[in-house]
């Protein structure tokens, strides 16, 4: 059974624009992401539809809100069959708590919280009020994760190493902020090279504009794949 490492972003407006480039990849080469701008145009029709083309979806809501509210979002979108979803680590153990319950144990859906978005850097931690360094503040929401029972984090592969050795193999280590060496950094912020985050023990890798941005977006997620199978 394949489990490729790379899923692909589908930040698109629509669903034509998703299923077009949905139709250029293929599931053995990489997973996909439908976040909030792709949800909010076109709901769970789409993710129905990607997930009968025979890929896997990471629905990536980051929900956050309090703990009746994301237990129940996390309810149906377990009930939607996504292979993955995600909840914000800063919504605190109550509400990471509900919604590990709200997931049924027959489900296969894995849940991981987001630690601190790869956008943000000291300055923007400081700005808001919080306290530590980055790769503090991501090891201490991780922790919180792990106690209250899920499968893993978001975060950048910056923090990777030090989480796979707190948390051992089988903890899921998301990372976004992948940057191939020639490709614009863009809005990110704490990102590294696809080779660096396996190297430091991601699980996978969450890759967007790079490859959807690409002239031909299944040559570059070929070519990623590549690099990767090198290294492991
Ligand atoms: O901390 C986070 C959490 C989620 N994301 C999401 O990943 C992709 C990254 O896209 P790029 O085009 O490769 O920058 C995007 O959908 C984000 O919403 C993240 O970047 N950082």
């Amino acid at each position: 059974m394949h489990d490729p490492r790379i899923i692909v972003a589908l930040d698109f407006s629509s669903a034509e624009d998703a299923l077009k480039l949905a139709r250029k990849l293929k599931p053995h080469l990489c997973r996909l992401k439908v976040g909030k701008e792709l949800f909010t145009a076109t709901g769970p029709q789409l993710v129905e539809k990607l997930m009968h083309m025979e890929f896997d979806v990471f629905l990536d809501l980051k929900f956050h809100d309090i703990p009746n509210t994301v237990a129940s979002a996390c309810k149906a979108a377990a009930h939607l069959g996504v292979w993955m979803m995600n909840i914000h680590a800063l919504g605190g153990r109550k509400m990471l708590t509900a919604a590990r319950e709200a997931i049924p144990q027959s489900s296969n859906t894995k849940l991981i919280a987001v630690t601190l978005l790869t956008s943000m850097d000291q300055s923007d931690i400081a700005d808001i009020g919080l306290q530590g360094k980055p790769e503090q503040i991501v090891m201490r929401l991780a922790q919180l994760a792990k106690d209250c029972g899920l499968d893993g984090v978001v975060c950048s592969a910056l923090e990777a190493t030090n989480l796979r050795q707190q948390f051992g193999a089988d903890f899921c280590l998301v990372t976004p902020g992948i940057r191939p060496a020639d490709s614009q950094v863009n809005d990110q912020k704490r990102i590294t090279t696809p080779q660096q985050a396996i190297e430091n023990g991601a699980s996978y890798l969450v890759i967007g504009r790079p490859i959807t941005q690409a002239s031909d977006p299944l040559l570059m997620c070929q070519q990623l794949n590549s690099e990767i199978a090198n290294l492991m």
